[in-house]
């Protein structure tokens, strides 16, 4: 074993092969003997250090590189020592062979023998004899003659190919060192045969002194030269190892030649075949290993399934108690649950006949509520019919006292007129008298004396005259017109006009009256008639006679019942208003023809309508309705941030037109909502007309602000309104979404009050599949469900009102209605039973109601039908005059116009719909039916 010291001087090393950093280096030992003495003294030694210490003590200067004890017994100690250099050698054995030590203690000189070492390395001699002398070995045959080189305490680290990076040694460098001495023929490694340890039972894998893992080698030399030179190379050296640093160390070797014919070729196939021997017994250990595991691994599977199928049946079994369990908890629940089931539903049946048995009550209860509402009804409205009766015979004695009261004046007119014609005759007499006398006196004068007297005549007779034209005119023509400043009593032939040069006419009351009581007629300068007041008198049936009086006696309690009309006209709610109309008619008829048409009234209705809407939007009604008690003007104008004084004025104004009432307490002056206001003013009421006052006041109305510019161009005047394009109307109603909500919710507000009169006009319960198109907010689609509960109706509209309408004015609970979004006129219309088209076909020219009516009709199912709920003008359209005020309306806002039953039903049956019918409801809004 070679064990690696530092080298300082490389001054005697030989190169071996420098690029490998091997060289070879003289073994520079000696070996050292101190005879020991006898040892008299018992428990006394001589220490092997003490001795070393003084070895070394004698070499003076020098040093030793390594001095170690090699022997140590009784008689002696025995070192080896190693110097640098072979020259060293030779003065340290002169400076130690035939010395003495004398030891401190010790009275015997102890004597020093030092030689040069002995090294063991086989001579010529040696293998010439070995082999000479081997029987066994044929010296022609490579590896069995003296050619092989076996070395021992090769460090691996040095002869590793430095480029691998391995830690082992390479054949390759081996022979590339060992090439300097010959040309070699073959080298073995065995450490680098994994199975040669196996094979020789032998470890390669042995370790140097300094840690370095050595290897044994051979080296087979072709020639024998070869041979013999690397044996003399390496004879009495050591092996060197230089790094790139310059650092060199060296270690022993051991180098021996080969006698075992280690590299004969029979060795070497023996070895080969042992190899594969071995390989083949590892294939097959490998493959018994291999199937062992294989077993190994089936049984560990086996027993993983065999335990998973245990755990599974462990697991099943499990699950199966817990299901039994569970199908036992169940079942048992079942039975508590169907017991407690049984338990309610005995509970709720008993329930539910106590309900039934109370909503029959109530139902009992309600019905005689209902009939003696309905008696109540029945009785107000005949106690209202008595009075209305009343009122009118008092109206008509009223009148009656009146004419009386005129014949009476006209016949003391008569008789003054007699009397006048009596009077004029009397002067006529006495004219003719004062003629004859005159005459007379003619006679008897001279012819000059004649002519002056004949002008004193006629001057007399001119003022006669005078005083007879002064008798009012009796006039009997058919046109009566003053010009002059004083009263003008004129006889009427029927079909007469009166007219009258300047247009103030407020002031002035004209009754017509049937017959012929009165045939004259007063009128003064600055007065006149209405033009229907002139139609009226051209009536042929009302052969009739006029006669103007002053306003003084204009009748109050006429004006009142006008007001009333008024609002509800403003408000487009006239309940009453068919049924109020023959008494209008009547009392015109029988006093007021004109009053409440004329100029100054619009201008009056106007600022009521003002002070109304304006009351509507500050809030006062709702405030009021809210508070719940009356309210003083400063607390309302407080409440509404008005000022005080605007507020006192506004509610005063609204206590003139009846919408408010007031009382006078101890607090002060309070006011509170009436009837009128509380029902139809207030935005909470079922019967609100709140939005579509709003809709009027702040849209409609600046539309009608251009009412002259519609007629000259016969379009709607959203341009000039609101600068935007009149092309499509609903396009500028829809201008913004706060325009169309408002819209949205103004047209839902008429419904609420005469929603139902239009749908029960006909009996519409075999339709149950209903579209209401252009259905906007949808409140006659909800009348329409409320009325006939088989029915659905779907709300077909432009797709941002149908996503209005769905969002804030139908509640999702309301499943009877359904919605469609789309455009009539370019999208398709689904198939239905009825159509119902409310306050559409009066939007459109008769063009597009055609083409929308054509594509209804074919939609419809044979046997459906189409309902129009619009405001029907008279066939002459002579009125009334709420439709003609709304076909304005459509001027100034649409394309279309309000027409009479006849021309929808040719609108209708040109679109293919039969058996049309007609009903007037007597509200604001009426029904035309069309059958496919
Ligand atoms: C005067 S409103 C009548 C609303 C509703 N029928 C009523 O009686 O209250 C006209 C309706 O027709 C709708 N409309 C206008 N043009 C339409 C179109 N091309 N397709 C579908 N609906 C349309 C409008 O959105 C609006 O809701």
């Amino acid at each position: 074993m070679a064990a690696a010291t530092i080298v300082h001087d490389t001054s005697e090393a030989v190169e071996l092969c420098a690029p490998c950093g091997l060289y070879l280096k003289p073994i520079t030992k000696m070996t050292i003997s101190v005879a020991l003495p006898q040892l008299k003294q018992p428990g006394k030694s001589i220490s092997n250090w003490e001795v070393m210490e003084r070895l070394k003590g004698m070499v003076q200067t020098h040093q030793f590189s390594t001095l170690r004890i090699s022997k140590s017994t009784m008689d002696f100690i025995r070192f080896e020592g190693e110097v640098e250099n072979k020259s060293l050698v030779k003065s340290f054995l002169a400076c130690l062979d035939g010395k003495t030590i004398k030891l401190s203690g010790f009275s015997d000189i102890l004597k020093v023998r030092a030689a040069e070492y002995k090294i063991d390395f086989p001579t010529r001699h040696d293998w010439d004899s070995f082999f000479r002398d081997a029987k066994d070995m044929n010296e022609t045959l490579p590896g069995e003659r003296p050619d092989t080189i076996h070395l021992e305490g090769l460090p691996c680290k040095w002869f590793a190919a430095k480029e691998t990076g391995s830690e082992k040694p390479s054949e390759e460098v081996l022979i590339k060192v060992f090439q300097k001495f010959g040309e070699i023929r073959n080298v073995d490694i065995p450490m680098l045969d994994p199975y040669r340890e196996e094979m020789t039972g032998r470890n390669f894998h042995t370790f140097s002194f300094g840690g370095h893992l050595n290897f044994e080698a051979y080296v087979q030399y072709r020639e024998y030269a070869g041979f013999i030179e690397a044996m003399n190379a390496l004879r009495g050296m050591k092996l060197m190892y230089k790094g790139d640093d310059g650092k060199a160390v060296a270690c022993n070797i051991k180098v021996s030649f080969d006698s075992t014919k280690h590299l004969s070729d029979a060795s070497i196939k023996k070895r080969q075949l042992e190899r594969q021997k071995l390989q083949e017994l590892e294939k097959q250990r490998e493959e018994q290993k291999r199937k062992e595991k294989e077993a190994e691994e089936k049984q560990k599977e086996e027993e993983r399934k065999q335990r998973e199928l245990e755990e599974y049946e462990r697991e099943r079994k499990r699950e199966e108690k817990l299901r039994k369990r569970e199908q036992k908890q169940k079942d048992r629940e079942v039975r508590r649950n169907k017991k407690q089931l049984e338990k309610l539903q005995a509970e709720e049946q008993r329930k539910l006949q106590e309900k039934i048995k109370l909503e029959e009550r109530k139902l009992l209860l309600a019905q005689r509520n209902l009939q003696s509402i309905r008696l109540i009804a029945e009785l107000l409205s005949r106690a209202k019919a008595v009075k209305l009766l009343e009122q009118e015979q008092n109206e008509e004695k009223i009148c009656l006292q009146e004419l009386e009261e005129r014949r009476r004046l006209q016949e003391a007119e008569l008789k003054r007129v007699e009397e006048e014609k009596e009077r004029a005759l009397g002067l006529q007499r006495k004219e003719k008298e004062l003629r004859e006398k005159l005459l007379n006196n003619l006679l008897s004068k001279k012819m000059d004396a004649v002519n002056q007297n004949k002008e004193e005549t006629e001057a007399s007779q001119t003022e006669v005259l005078k005083s007879a034209s002064a008798v009012p005119h009796t006039v009997s023509s058919s046109c009566i017109t003053s010009t002059s400043g004083q009263a003008v009593t004129g006889r009427l032939a029927p079909g007469s006009q009166i007219e009258i040069a300047s247009p103030e006419s407020v002031n002035t009351q004209c009754k017509y009256l049937n017959g012929n009581i009165h045939d004259k007629v007063h009128v003064k300068e600055g007065q006149n008639l209405h033009t229907t007041d002139s139609e009226r008198c051209s009536d042929k049936r009302d052969s009739g006679v006029l006669s103007c009086v002053p306003a003084n006696n204009q009748d109050q309690k006429s004006l009142s019942s006008y007001d009333q009309n008024t609002y509800k006209k403003d408000l487009h709610c006239e309940q009453d208003r068919r049924g109020t109309e023959p008494r209008r008619r009547k009392s015109r008829s029988c006093s007021s023809i004109n009053s409440d048409e004329s100029k100054g009234r619009r201008e009056s209705s106007r600022h009521r309508r003002d002070v109304m809407f304006t009351a509507c939007e500050l809030g006062v009604f709702d405030l009021l309705l809210e508070s719940g008690k009356p309210l003083s003007s400063d607390a309302i104008a407080a409440r509404l941030g008005a000022s005080t004084m605007g507020m006192k004025r506004l509610l005063d104004a609204c206590v003139g037109l009846k919408l408010l009432a007031v009382e006078t307490t101890q607090e002060g002056v309070l006011y509170r909502n009436t009837e009128i206001s509380s029902i139809y003013l207030t935005k909470s009421s079922p019967k609100s007309q709140y939005h579509i006052m709003m809709y009027y006041s702040n849209t409609v109305y600046l539309c009608w602000q251009y009412l002259a510019d519609a007629v000259r161009e016969g379009r709607n005047q959203y341009e000039r309104a609101f600068g935007i394009s009149s092309k499509d109307p609903f396009g500028a109603m829809y201008r913004s979404d706060e325009e169309m909500l408002k819209f949205m919710a103004g047209q839902n507000s008429v419904w609420s009050i005469c929603g139902r009169d239009v749908l029960a006009a006909f009996d519409l319960s075999p339709f149950t599949q209903i579209y209401d198109l252009g259905g906007g907010g949808g409140a006659l689609a909800q009348e329409c469900v409320s009325l006939y509960p088989n029915s659905t109706v779907t709300i077909y509209d432009l797709p941002k009102v149908v996503q209005v309408a769905r969002e804030q004015f139908i509640s999702p609970e309301e499943h009877q209605i359904n919605f469609h979004e789309g455009d009539f006129f370019n999208d398709s219309i689904p198939e239905a039973e009825l159509y119902i088209l409310s306050k559409i076909l009066h939007d459109w020219d008769d063009d597009k109601c055609k083409q929308l009516l054509v594509k209804v009709y074919k939609a419809c199912k044979p046997g459906g039908g189409v309902l129009l709920v619009e405001s029907l003008l008279n066939e002459d359209k002579s009125g009334p005059v709420e439709t003609q005020l709304y076909s304005m309306n459509m001027l100034v806002q649409t394309e279309g116009k309000e027409r009479t039953a006849a021309e929808y039903s040719k609108l209708l049956e040109a679109a293919g719909f039969g058996m049309v019918q007609v009903k007037r409801t007597g509200k604001l809004y009426d029904a035309v039916l069309g059958r496919k």
